[in-house]
């Protein structure tokens, strides 16, 4: 399996006209290019190119005789520029927009000579570039699994993200603040009570989902940047997909919701559905059922593995 780190370099110019050089990293998977059905996975918030292998942060559904099976693949996937994955930073964050992601993307595609895919996948924020993506070019791929995301952000997330921007910009932990409520809008009031049962930690004096949520905080500040959470945190409060764009879609669309997601709630993603369908037949709708939320998408891995099987 190759996993070394590659770049592609071109001049590009944001949507607000700033002339920039992209070093655009990505890794490759399984089968060597152009000799397999190519699946492009775009990434989620605090994820990278490393989608597989020991340390890929989607190894339970990504790698050899997984479900996204690298010996019948060639898996693709690009770093958002600036998640620092390949030691990129953007200080001036709000220079870019998922809508200069998607088209970067595009660019990277086009530079590797490949004009269509057989798949494109994408959780969360990545679901949402990937929505992005499509509507440019609504012939880039047979399949299409937007997962635990929206073609747009609604105004609940907007207004979280709004608070994660606040936390970001000040001075005491930021990233750790930041992470800290985050948690819990990737999880639910269920997802917590449940597991923790107000239980004490009388070594930390504390209960055990404080520390659970103090241990999270430290650990993304340990292996994440502030800038480029502020820019994901930027990216996903800005998802907006051209509405007419996505009626053009030629892919085959899986939607794939969590029935308890707070991000991207369950019934917006059947409306998309529903719109989707009044125009069209191959569009799918599936729900993981969860009590973890948002995250489910990382952890309920028997039904995600499942519902994916059947569309692939
Ligand atoms: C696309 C991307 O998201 S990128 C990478 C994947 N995402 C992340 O890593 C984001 C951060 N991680 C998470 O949010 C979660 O770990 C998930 C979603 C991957 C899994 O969630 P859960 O099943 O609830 O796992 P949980 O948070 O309890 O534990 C994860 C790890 O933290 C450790 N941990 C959790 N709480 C504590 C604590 N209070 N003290 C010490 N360690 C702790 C666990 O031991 C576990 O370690 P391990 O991975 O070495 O086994
Ligand atoms: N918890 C995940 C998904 C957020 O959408 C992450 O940190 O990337």
């Amino acid at each position: 399996m190759k996993t070394e780190l590659n770049y592609i370099n071109f001049l590009y110019q944001t949507h607000s006209k700033k002339e920039v050089t992209i070093s655009l990293s990505y890794q490759l998977f399984g089968q060597d290019l152009f000799s397999a059905p190519i699946i492009l996975i775009n990434h989620a918030l605090t994820g990278n190119s490393n989608v597989a292998g020991e340390k890929g942060w989607w190894k339970q559904l990504v790698g050899e005789n997984q479900i996204i099976d690298t010996n019948t693949y060639t898996v693709l996937c690009f770093n958002i520029i600036g998640n620092g994955y390949d030691d990129f930073l953007i200080d001036e964050y709000e220079d870019f927009t998922c809508e200069d992601i998607a088209n970067i993307f595009l660019k990277g595609l086009t530079i590797l000579n490949i004009k269509s895919l057989y798949a494109l996948i994408g959780g969360s924020l990545g679901g949402g570039i990937a929505w992005e993506m499509i509507a440019k070019n609504p012939t880039l791929t047979k399949v299409f699994i937007p997962i635990a995301c929206d073609f747009k952000t609604h105004d609940w997330l907007h207004a979280q993200c709004l608070v994660q921007k606040f936390l970001l910009n000040q001075n005491d932990e930021p990233l750790q603040k930041a992470r800290i409520h985050a948690m819990l809008c990737y999880r639910t009031p269920d997802s917590l009570n449940v597991r923790f049962q107000n239980r004490y930690n009388e070594e930390k004096q504390c209960l055990e989902s404080e520390d659970w949520l103090v241990y999270h905080g430290n650990a993304l500040h340990q292996r994440y940047h502030l800038e480029a959470y502020k820019l994901m945190n930027h990216l996903l409060m800005n998802i907006n997909t051209d509405e007419k764009m996505i009626k053009k879609i030629e892919a085959q669309i899986h939607l794939i919701s969590v029935d308890s997601d707070l991000f991207f709630p369950a019934y917006e993603i059947r409306m998309c559905y529903e719109m989707l369908k009044r125009e069209r037949r191959d569009v799918f709708y599936h729900e993981i059922k969860s009590i973890h939320g948002h995250d489910a998408f990382l952890m309920e891995y028997k039904q995600l593995n499942t519902i994916i099987k059947n569309i692939l």
